[in-house]
């Protein structure tokens, strides 16, 4: 099938070079003239393990890329893969996917006959009723007619930054939100290599699209509001003394439960939980409802490293004091520092007139652009030399092997957000929920 894909960010690209390894012919359609050319050149514009190879192998040939929106003609489908964002207030910025949209019409506008409709798929996460409201709109003002020149259709995306090519191959479940049988089959087209190829069965779920929409803010937001149930829990056992982790290993062998993302800590970051719960919270209250759930997740999720760094308090008078922060990404395995809770840990010692040593295996960069006036030090050991006090924010396995180091701090205090470091003689060890 020939297909192209509107934004080759983090998930376009991942989806462009998973789809062209499963025999499709895919174009990516970007505005970053930088990201085209990687991906011409077989260069993976983001970092995403499995996926050099995979642009490597199809960059230039099966995988294409372009800043010539033209391209969509020579296709079956579109799908947009554009930022979505947040306002200032939290709510959706729709502005890329209207954007996108009404380029679509135009390059479609700009061909002639075709026999079938275009299928322009929303792959981004959009509120409810996004596609058909706003999107399909601006398709429709080039003089297009729905049904007839262009079909709409929701297929939301699940992968993790991380593991999202692995993901996208061997998804949970795939979900199709249309309107139109021919909108379905064409999906059912574009996923059959995909289910012939993943490692077991993989549900398809065929519904509507604004229903499409909302699973994949359901998803985010009861995951989130997960972590934060779990990380209320933790701070209820922290309270009795009792270990979260040991409660949270045990629940989970309730089928009912799950045993996943149930690590109680400091709280849930990155690209998408923030944005998406914000999103969708003020979505709900446009519609006249307050969602009392997940503004609870939210609040909870805000109040944690305050709560990491009230533990430090208990232990040490930061102020003028070094103070490691081991841990700046938003989760293990990525460089991505967007809404860390290192960002509110960092700021709460600032205030306390701290002076801050921060360590990650490789978000320093990102962080240093932000906050370019801490101090970055090269390894773990060279944060904790001399420091009065340590807060671990991310999970990166190489602080679980941590050890002598700890000898060399002024005052061995240790907190962890996280749960990678055991208790050891040697030094004062506080867990966030154990
Ligand atoms: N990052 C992730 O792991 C996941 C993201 N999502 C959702 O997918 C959507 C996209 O997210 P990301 O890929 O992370 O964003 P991104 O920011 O990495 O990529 C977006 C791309 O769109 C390009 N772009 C912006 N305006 C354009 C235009 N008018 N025409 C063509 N290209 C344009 C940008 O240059 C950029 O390369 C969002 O709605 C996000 O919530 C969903 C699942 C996972
Ligand atoms: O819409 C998206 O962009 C994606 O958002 C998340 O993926 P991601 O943000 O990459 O990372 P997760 O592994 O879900 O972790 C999110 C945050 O929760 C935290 N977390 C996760 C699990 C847990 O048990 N405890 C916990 O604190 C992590 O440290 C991290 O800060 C979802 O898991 C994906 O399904 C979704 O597609």
């Amino acid at each position: 099938m020939n297909v192209s894909i509107v934004g080759s960010g983090y998930v376009g690209t991942t989806v462009a070079a998973c789809l062209a390894d499963l025999g499709h012919e895919v174009t990516t359609i970007d505005i970053d003239e930088d990201i085209v050319d990687a991906i011409n050149d077989g260069e993976a514009p983001i970092h995403e393990p499995g996926l050099d190879e995979l642009v490597a192998e199809h960059g230039g040939s099966r995988l294409r890329a372009t800043t010539d929106y033209d391209a969509i003609r020579d296709t079956e489908l579109t799908m947009l893969a554009l930022p979505t964002p947040s306002n200032a207030d939290g709510s959706i910025d729709l502005q890329y996917m209207e954007a996108g949209a009404a380029s679509v019409g135009e390059a479609l506008a700009a061909a002639a006959d075709r026999e079938e409709p275009h299928l322009v798929v929303t792959k981004s996460t959009v509120i409810p009723r996004t596609t058909d409201e706003r999107l399909a709109p601006r398709i429709a003002e080039a003089g297009l007619e729905r049904g007839t020149d262009f079909l709409v259709a929701s297929n939301p995306e699940f992968q993790r930054e991380g593991t999202a090519v692995a993901d996208f191959l061997n998804p949970d479940k795939l979900v199709f939100g249309t309107d139109d049988p021919r909108a379905t089959a064409t999906l059912q087209a574009l996923y059959l290599p995909l289910r012939e190829a993943a490692d077991g069965d993989v549900p398809v779920v065929e519904t509507g699209i604004a229903e499409a929409e909302m699973i994949k803010y359901a998803n985010n937001t009861f995951l989130a509001s997960k972590v934060s149930l779990i990380n209320d829990i933790g701070n209820v056992c922290k309270e009795f003394g009792v270990d979260a982790y040991e409660v949270a290993e045990a629940i989970g062998l309730d089928d009912r439960i799950g045993e996943q993302f149930l690590r109680s800590g400091v709280g849930w970051g990155g690209s998408c939980f923030p944005k998406d719960t914000d999103a969708i919270i003020a979505a709900a209250r446009e519609q006249g409802y307050d969602p009392a759930v997940l503004s609870a997740a939210v609040a909870l999720n805000d109040a944690q490293p305050e709560r990491l760094l009230g533990l430090l308090d208990d232990h040490v008078d930061a102020t003028g004091k070094r103070i490691a922060v081991l841990g700046l990404a938003f989760k293990p395995g990525t460089d991505d520092i967007r809404n860390t809770r290192a960002v509110p840990v960092i700021e709460g010692l600032q205030e306390r007139g701290a002076e801050i040593v921060a360590y990650d295996p490789v978000a320093t960069e990102n962080m240093r652009e932000k906050y370019p006036d801490i101090e970055y030090a090269d390894a773990a050991a060279a944060a904790l030399e001399g420091a009065s006090g340590a807060v671990v924010v991310t999970d990166w396995d190489e602080f679980a092997a941590l050890d002598d180091e700890f000898d060399a701090m002024a005052d061995p205090v240790v907190v962890d957000g996280r749960r990678v470091i055991e208790r050891r003689d040697g030094i004062t060890y506080e867990g966030l929920t154990w």
